[in-house]
């Protein structure tokens, strides 16, 4: 029978599997943050038990973190705790880490394609729900629990049940300015929240396949924000191209072996998926969200929406709600919005592609009165690269913070928050009450429009800004 690609990754990494029973996956890579892995260890450590496999677990710092100095006491008590937990964990365990000190530290999903440990093929796991971003590379790769992690800790395998199969087709080629983050929330807004719940969703088509490895992962990692259990992307030149020399991707003669075995790893043509969606990639504008979930989101040239004309009364109850918490009426133009803060980071959008389209907007102008900006690099290899490139001093000169690398403004656990009531424009993948700060206002978009934001004050379509 013909096969998804999906069908085939799982088959791939099944090593048990008995009538009545869940299948058992054999685990890759364990990837790993300071936030989710403390109790796993304590545990595994209360059952006498050892880490399986240390060399198939690698670590970072980066959610309560400060990205504006690298004391591990900066965030308070609890997040010096869980820093230097991590720390110790991994020295007992022998566990790679790159802990604050290491010019490789940084967001999780950034650093692990970076380095060339996430590869296609492979299952990948982090007690973290943005795993879904490693999907980009033809990898089976989502979010686990802190029990699930003492379970792959201790075993390097996994209990999971087969997801169903949906395929989002983006068809054609998008207009000028239009960007990943663009795509992946024009899907969120047609599918909504929880369009995904159950699924694996294979990303494909012309304007999904023309994207960079950066773009391509900030597709992946949002495929969370529509409830999917994974994203994935089959692997291409673009996705070798990005994997060769690598740190830890294969060489010489089994650099050749691996991207011929890679090429297998795709959808036959006449594989049945339980879901098929399918959208014009010409038909999407630069997108922001209104409301507080990343289905609540509209092209900047259309007005905030009308509850009223919401024909599903649960939606429009949502709206409602949303609209009083984001302090909007129905009708408005966000282009008349101003914004208090703008957020470029995350394991969304803080690659250097990410980086280089925001300065580009950047360059040549300053941040607006009364605007506090912040760059946040996905990582240190990323904020190296920015750095050589002179987007840092675009940046600063411009009046943007330009900051170390981390989680920071994408979720309030570290130092970096929004005040009450405070609206900003932000690169990251949640906006729901409160995420990026008590009370806090956040609408998602593009790197270049949270430029735009920052640099005019107010949300701007990007398609009418000149780049100096
Ligand atoms: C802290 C962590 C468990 C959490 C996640 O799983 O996603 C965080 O990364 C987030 O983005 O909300
Ligand atoms: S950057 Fe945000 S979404 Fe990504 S792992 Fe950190 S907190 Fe989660």
């Amino acid at each position: 029978m013909a096969k998804t690609l999906y069908d085939k990754l799982f088959e791939l990494n099944t090593v048990y599997q008995a009538e009545g029973e869940t299948p058992i996956l054999y685990i890759h890579r364990h990837l790993m943050h300071e936030v989710t892995s403390p109790q796993a260890f304590a545990g595994l450590k209360g059952a006498g038990r050892q880490v399986r496999q240390p060399q198939k677990t690698f670590a970072t710092m980066d959610h309560s973190i400060s990205t504006q100095s690298r004391d591990p006491a900066a965030c308070g008590e609890q997040a010096r705790i869980q820093v230097l937990e991590l720390d110790k964990n991994c020295k007992e365990n022998n566990i790679s880490l790159y802990d604050l000190s290491n010019k490789n530290q940084g967001i999780v999903h950034v650093v692990g394609p970076e380095q060339g440990l996430t590869l296609p093929g492979m299952t990948i796991v982090c007690g973290d729900s943005h795993t879904s971003t490693h999907g980009a590379f033809g990898a089976l790769a989502f979010g686990i629990g802190t029990s699930e992690v003492e379970h792959v800790l201790a075993t390097q395998t996994l209990k999971q049940a087969k997801a169903k199969s949906m395929k989002i087709e983006v068809r054609g080629k998008v207009a000028p300015g239009i960007t990943a983050k663009d795509i992946i929330l024009a899907i969120i807004g047609k599918l909504t929240m929880a369009g995904g719940t159950g699924h694996v969703v294979e990303f494909c088509g012309e304007a999904i396949t023309d994207l960079s490895m950066e773009g391509r992962m900030t597709v992946c990692n949002m495929a969370i924000e529509m409830g999917a259990k994974a994203g994935i992307i089959a692997p291409d030149q673009t996705t070798f191209d990005y994997l060769q020399g690598r740190p830890f991707a294969p060489k010489g003669e089994q650099w050749e072996q691996a991207v011929a075995f890679w090429r297998t790893l795709k959808s036959d043509d006449d594989a049945v998926y339980d879901t098929v969606v399918t959208l014009e990639a010409k038909d999407i504008a630069p997108q922001i969200t209104w409301g507080t979930n990343p289905g609540q989101v509209i092209s900047i040239d259309q007005q905030v929406p009308d509850p009223q004309q919401m024909n599903d009364l649960i939606a429009q109850q949502a709206a409602v709600k949303a609209l009083k918490y984001m302090g909007l009426e129905a009708h408005t133009n966000l282009t008349d919005v101003p914004v208090d803060k703008v957020f470029i980071g995350s394991c969304t959008n803080s690659r250097i592609e990410d980086l280089r389209a925001a300065a580009a907007v950047v360059k040549g102008r300053k941040v607006a009165q009364g605007v506090t900006a912040l760059v946040v690099p996905g990582s240190g290899l990323v904020r190296e690269q920015a750095e050589k490139e002179g987007l840092d001093k675009i940046f600063r000169e411009a009046g943007f913070e330009w900051r170390l690398p981390g989680c920071s403004m994408c979720l309030a656990m570290n130092d970096d928050r929004l005040g009450e009531w405070e609206r900003c424009a932000s690169t990251s993948n949640r906006n729901f009450e409160s995420r990026q700060g008590r009370n806090g206002r956040t609408h998602l978009v593009s790197p270049a429009m949270a430029a735009a934001a920052a640099v005019f004050g107010k949300f701007t379509d990007i398609r009418t800004v000149e780049l100096l």
